[in-house]
């Protein structure tokens, strides 16, 4: 068994499009980053390499990386799922917390939780996600930004 633990934050600015789990969610700002900046799906790549003793995704997808501009983040879930798999893992479960003043993300919760789980052949069951908002405090709170934290638990395929 293998536990592992995933934290991301990105800032929130305008013309941007907001995508969290995979998801495109209506809102007047969106997430700034080298790729497309969905953080949740960045938390959850780290605690998966974070099992496997893989590091981070800025060691495997380095923002200093032309290739990765704009990249889609659920391609690059796929490429760390493939490496989870190659060691011989499977996914026993995963929880994880946006942390957003707004939008509300209730409504898009489980279709995200259908994205992630369809991305580590896992069902519904298996994938948990929360969201908080911060009560205004911090970055979060003045909407300056947006924060994830994801920890998966993988174990031997038998
Ligand atoms: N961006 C968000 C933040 C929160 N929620 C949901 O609202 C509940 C209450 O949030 P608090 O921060 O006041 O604890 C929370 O448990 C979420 O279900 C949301 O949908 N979107
Ligand atoms: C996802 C990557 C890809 O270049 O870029 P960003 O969108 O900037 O995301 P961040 O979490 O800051 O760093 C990780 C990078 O691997």
């Amino acid at each position: 068994m293998r536990v592992g633990m995933g934290y991301d934050v990105h800032q929130l600015v305008e013309g941007r499009d907001l995508i969290l789990g995979g998801v495109l969610i209506p809102h007047e700002k969106g997430l700034l980053g080298h790729s497309d900046a969905d953080v949740l799906l960045h938390a959850i790549k780290d605690a998966l390499l974070g099992a496997i003793a893989e590091g981070d995704i800025g060691k495997h997808f380095p923002d200093t990386d032309e290739r990765f501009k704009g990249a889609d983040s659920l391609k690059l879930l796929t490429h760390v799922w493939s490496m989870v798999k190659e060691r011989g893992y499977v996914l026993a479960n995963l929880d994880c917390v946006i942390m957003a003043e707004r939008p509300k993300l209730r409504p898009y919760i489980d279709e995200m939780r259908g994205v992630i789980a369809r991305e580590l052949e896992a069902e519904l069951g298996q994938v948990n996600v929360k969201a908080t908002t911060t009560e205004k405090l911090g970055f979060v709170g003045r909407e300056e930004g947006m924060a994830a934290q994801a920890v998966v638990l993988l174990v031997k395929q038998s």
